[in-house]
């Protein structure tokens, strides 16, 4: 080795142990935290917290540590700092390596534990139950529309969303060989399949298309046959050792998927909020124009309006919408408690930090 490269790497080794020196201080600020949260009965999962020291630390970037590597590397020392305040347990919606589990380690970083579960329903019952501290679950995606299954839960259960995440969806088709010439058949979720089918037209045409349960699934069955590919996450090739024949054949390369966190509370307003109501209105005429009416005159946005038939009784709608602001905000308490003037029932579903 050459003097100069000794030379700068001892000097790495310093910089090193400073940074390890410095996350044990970290590490101990934060343990008194959690002791000083443990009195105050305070949640020890912040997200807007973390969002906040994300977006000062990349604000305060002089570089040239790359500002978007900021947040994954903060993530993991947060991750392992929560770790020590509260060992963190986090159903998700398996198998491994789905867009889901890909999902919560993002947001939860890899010191919590992740546990797959079969369905959504299971999802809210671990954390309904206690077994879970937080679940993930998926609620949209940008081309595919709302997954209706998760709306349907909160019609049911009292648990609350604690968190939004929105990720980057890319459908790479993957193989044990990575050729195109050896795929026989291509295994995919019918949601993933549906999104690749102009790509799958135009360069596999006579190849058949097998909808499995999930697009982990598919990547589990394209790694036993050499003849099969699977339209999946990079992580699930990953997870089952394939190869990528191709990285992103999505039709529509803009392609975003939004999950909830769900809790048993509400965090405390963190500056930049959203909050999710759900309410069946009363069968009146005018009444779907005065219930935009609290919100349009106290200047509050609605980012969204969905709606599902009640299933009880025929023609009868439950609405979802999303809000700017906090429910612990006045404007917000106030036009909701207007909105439940016009409605036969309103429930808040949550009011969390906005996703960036
Ligand atoms: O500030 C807090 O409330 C903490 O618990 C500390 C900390 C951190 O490591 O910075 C850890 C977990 C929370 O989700 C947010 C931040």
């Amino acid at each position: 080795m050459n003097d100069a490269l000794k030379a700068l790497r001892e000097k790495i080794d310093t910089l090193d142990d400073q940074i390890l020196d410095l996350l044990n201080e970290r590490a101990k600020v934060v343990l008194d935290v959690g002791k000083t949260k443990q009195g105050s009965k305070s949640a020890y999962y912040v997200p807007s917290r973390e969002q906040a020291i994300y977006e000062r630390l990349r604000q305060h970037n002089p570089g040239p540590f790359p500002s978007d590597a900021i947040q994954r590397v903060f993530r993991e020392i947060i991750s392992a700092s929560l770790a020590l305040e509260q060992p963190m347990k986090v159903a998700f919606l398996g198998p491994q390596a789905t867009f889901t589990h890909v999902a919560a380690m993002q947001q939860f970083g890899l010191s919590a534990q992740l546990v797959p579960q079969k369905s959504i329903s299971a999802v809210f019952d671990e954390v309904a139950r206690g077994r879970a501290n937080y679940g993930v679950v998926p609620v949209e995606n940008s081309n595919e529309g709302v997954v209706t299954h998760t709306l349907d839960m909160f019609m049911e259960s009292g648990l609350k969303i604690y968190a939004e995440i929105l990720q980057e969806i890319s459908h790479d088709l993957l193989s044990l060989s990575a050729r195109m010439s050896d795929i026989e058949r291509v295994y995919s979720h019918p949601q993933a399949l549906a999104q690749c089918r102009k790509w799958l037209e135009e360069n596999l045409p006579d190849v058949p298309l097998i909808d499995v349960a999930s697009t982990a699934a598919a990547a589990q069955l394209a790694a036993g046959d050499r003849s099969a590919a699977a339209i999946a996450s990079a992580a699930a090739g990953a997870q089952y050792d394939l190869r990528q024949v191709k990285a992103n054949i999505a039709d529509n390369p803009s392609n975003f998927t939004r999950f909830l966190v769900i809790s048993n509370q509400i965090p405390a307003p963190g500056g930049h909020d959203k909050t999710s109501i759900l309410f069946l209105i009363k069968d009146e005429p005018g009444i779907l124009l005065r219930m935009l009416e609290p919100f349009s005159k106290r200047s509050i946005n609605l980012s969204k309006i969905e709606s599902r038939p009640l299933k009880k009784r025929a023609w009868e709608y439950i609405f979802f919408l999303d809000i700017e602001g906090h429910i612990e905000t006045p404007a917000v308490r106030d036009a909701v408690d207007e909105l439940g003037d016009y409605c036969q029932f309103i429930k808040v579903l949550g009011s969390y930090p906005r996703a960036v």
